[in-house]
């Protein structure tokens, strides 16, 4: 299965293009520019392949995987003071299809200003909503649940593809919970409004979950653009267990990139490949600025110190780290189809059988993800709390979009998970000086902002807001893991705060730190045109491109700036 041979024929020494990282952007990019049946393009994956791997298809599994996997890189955060000085494991996907293959599978786009604010301060229009909206259609293929329920109301279809390749679809196993989360939000309706279909770029409010699953399967950046069909293409070489180490010149013009330096499996030697057209960086927001570093191409005092010889002196590669933090909320209840029910350590034959029909039919529980509702909120700029930080801070999400997503987990106990999708702080990636090349020091450096846990308060109440919901009396029982504490104080700060502190962890959302400026800016890392300022035959594609986290889970931003990367690498 994860056998790399079975995926590409012998290296050769030369290629038109080669990509490193297989991940979202990495896929896209693989396809896209193999399309052309007259370049040669090489992909590299530092992890396994992604085929024949049960828990990377069944959409119920998707929590499994990670932490602490063989999918994982298992990275982790360095203390962070904003969490009372806490670390916590970082995950990211270390196989073919990168995130894509291990995530959520939460398909969100985010709103227009995300991608006009992207436009405006490069100062490149193509880069604005209007510009991408197609390519967000180019690149899906929406179809029906598992369950072939009728889905009238719960989506738009005139803003979704239905000829492109990543499958999406509404959930496919309905829960008891699903109607409570309606009664709620018809209770609430000013707060907490029922939105048909939130990625028309403008909707706010609470709605149907869109997630990456097509057929009942998980449709990955793998599955998708790598199907079996496009692997058979003689011109691409995919590549996996490919770890590449360093890119660099072959020539005596430093900054003419032309070789990447990799290593496949363990204790290998090392093999250099040359790219005659360019190289692509797409190895996601914490490894990619990790090997720019590797390969001298950062602060050039940082590399100095590090004795890492100068390529170029771009002090913004690893800065800028963006991440959403979210922390969650848990009250009792006890329902007979609770998630737990189907957890083969607590009733081994509902498990079975579930598995059984998703081996059957691809439907039943194992073919819904872990949340059918996800909701895209604004903070309330009347409310004088808020008010006051907007004041201070100015608003952090761009006009009409939202700062803040709840998210219901139908466990035992129940969970509302509050996301902080506007977060001021900026952290770090940078090379461990006492291991260079062991895993990079990741500071996503959460509240370090102050207006970061003035806003994640905010969010906590609305989260407790819904709560308050009148369905909720007779459905969920005590609160749990310090919350009593919390409400009891009337969401004090001196209660509040600590158990932010204490409950926050990343959604894995990294984004930012090789980021784009416009041509003239005094930082960033790459040019609109994605290439590496001041360096040739090099671009980023990934994640880390993002000047700005967008309002939305990260993954359907990443596949719509790699479907338009595609196009300007090959000057479409
Ligand atoms: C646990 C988890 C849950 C998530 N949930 C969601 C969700 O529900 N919805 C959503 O929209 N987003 C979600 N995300 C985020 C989303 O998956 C990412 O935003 C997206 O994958 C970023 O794409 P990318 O191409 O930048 O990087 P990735 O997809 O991470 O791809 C990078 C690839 O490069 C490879 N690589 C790295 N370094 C090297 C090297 N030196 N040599 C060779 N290969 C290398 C990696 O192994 C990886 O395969 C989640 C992420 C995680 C980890």
């Amino acid at each position: 299965a994860s056998d790399s041979s079975a995926l590409a024929p012998a290296i050769t020494a030369n290629y038109d293009y080669v990509i490193v990282g297989g991940g979202v952007a990495g896929c896209v990019l693989a396809n896209r520019l193999s399309e052309d049946r007259s370049v040669q393009v090489l992909l590299l994956e530092a992890g396994p392949s992604n085929q024949n791997e049960l828990d990377l298809e069944i959409p119920q599994f998707s929590q499994r995987v990670l932490p602490g996997s063989r999918f994982d890189w298992n990275f982790t955060t360095t203390n962070q003071p904003g969490l009372g000085n806490r670390s916590f494991g970082f995950q990211q996907g270390f196989v073919l299809g990168g995130g894509s293959s291990v995530n959520s599978m939460l398909y969100a786009r985010g709103s227009s200003g995300d991608y006009d604010r992207i436009a405006q301060t490069t100062g490149d229009k193509e880069w604005s909503w209007n510009n991408l909206f197609p390519y967000f259609l180019k690149s899906e293929i929406f179809g029906p649940p598992a369950d072939k329920h009728n889905i009238k109301g719960e989506f738009n279809p005139a803003v979704h593809g239905t000829h492109g390749v990543v499958g999406t679809s509404l959930p496919g196993f309905s829960y008891s919970l699903d109607g409570l989360v309606l009664r709620a939000i018809a209770q609430l309706p000013q707060e907490f409004p029922f939105i048909e279909d939130y990625n028309d770029g403008k909707s706010l409010g609470l709605g149907w979950t869109q997630s990456t699953i097509r057929n009942g399967t998980r449709s990955s950046a793998a599955t998708a653009y790598l199907s079996s069909d496009v692997l058979r293409r003689t011109n691409l070489h995919v590549l996996a267990n490919a770890f590449a180490s360093r890119v660099y010149s072959s020539t005596n013009k430093k900054q003419s990139i032309d070789t990447v330096a990799f290593i496949q499996g363990r204790n290998a030697s090392t093999i250099n490949v040359r790219a005659r057209k360019e190289i692509i960086i797409s190895a996601g927001a914490l490894n990619t600025p990790r090997l720019l570093l590797h390969s001298g191409i950062g602060e050039a005092a940082a590399l100095k110190a590090l004795n890492i010889p100068l390529v170029q002196n771009l002090p913004s590669v690893g800065k800028n780290l963006s991440d959403h933090p979210v922390i969650l909320a848990s009250w009792n209840r006890t329902a007979p189809d609770t998630i737990e029910h189907w957890n083969p350590a607590v009733n081994a034959s509902a498990a079975a059988q579930a598995l059984a029909q998703w081996e059957s039919n691809r439907t039943g529980q194992f073919a819904d993800g872990y949340t059918n509702q996800i909701s895209f909120l604004r903070l309330n700029s009347s409310d004088p709390a808020v008010k006051a930080i907007f004041k201070q801070y100015g608003d952090p999400a761009p006009p009409g979009a939202a700062h803040f997503q709840l998210l219901p987990f139908n466990g035992g106990p129940f969970s509302l998970a509050a996301v902080l999708l506007t977060p001021f702080s900026r952290g770090t990636v940078e090379l461990d000086p006492t291991n260079p090349s062991g895993p990079p020091l990741i500071d996503p450096a959460y509240y370090s902002h102050p207006a970061d846990i003035l806003l994640m308060r905010q969010a906590f109440r609305e989260l407790i807001k819904f709560s308050t919901a009148p369905v909720w009396t007779s459905n969920l029982g005590a609160p749990l893991n310090g919350l009593e504490n919390v409400i009891a104080s009337g969401l004090s700060p001196s209660a509040l705060d600590p158990y932010i502190a204490a409950s926050t962890f990343s959604i894995s959302h990294p984004i930012g730190t090789a980021a784009m400026t416009g041509y003239n800016a005094k930082f960033g890392v790459v040019n609109p045109d994605l290439r590496v300022k001041g360096v040739q035959g090099l671009r980023i594609v990934d994640a880390s491109v993002f000047p700005f986290i967008p309002g939305a889970n990260t993954q359907a931003p990443t596949y719509v700036i790699a479907e338009r990367a595609a196009d300007i690498i090959k000057g479409n």
